[in-house]
């Protein structure tokens, strides 16, 4: 798919970022519920709640996965938020923070991204 392949031009790394849906979503082309906002992350309701309280931390930079970080200060930064919003939300119950890498991982959006879900309990392990 479009996503598997890496080429230097500029152009096609712009019509790829153009079909990157959370890339539109951090530059405001797409609507979403956002609930945080700063200059390098956005953190906004799931579309497809898989709990009480389902949000997606992500850099507003495109990165694919956790697999092409380079820095991880920034991955610092995501964690930081996700505790944020899960103390906004007032989760004082719990959460669990997930991110999916890869196929096997069941990554469906090759946008770096954490869910936050909570409000109920959690399953273990993980399907
Ligand atoms: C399935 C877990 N693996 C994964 O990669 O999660 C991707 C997550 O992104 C969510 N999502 C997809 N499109 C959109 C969209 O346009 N808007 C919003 N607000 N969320 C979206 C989807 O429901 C899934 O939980």
């Amino acid at each position: 798919t479009l996503g598997t392949r890496h080429c230097g031009s500029t152009l096609f790394r712009r019509i790829y970022l153009e079909n990157c849906v959370f890339c539109l979503i951090a530059e405001k082309k797409l609507d979403s519920q956002i609930i945080y906002e700063d200059d390098i992350s956005l953190a906004f309701k799931d579309i497809n709640p898989v709990a009480p309280f389902h949000v997606l931390v992500i850099p507003k930079k495109h990165i694919r996965s956790l697999g092409d970080v380079e820095d991880f200060n920034l991955v610092s930064h995501l964690l930081y938020v996700c505790n944020l919003v899960a103390q906004k939300e007032g989760l004082t119950k719990g959460y669990r923070v997930v991110t999916n890498v890869g196929d096997d991982g069941g990554q469906t959006v090759f946008h770096l991204h954490f869910h936050v879900i909570g409000g109920r309990p959690m399953d273990w392990p993980p399907g």
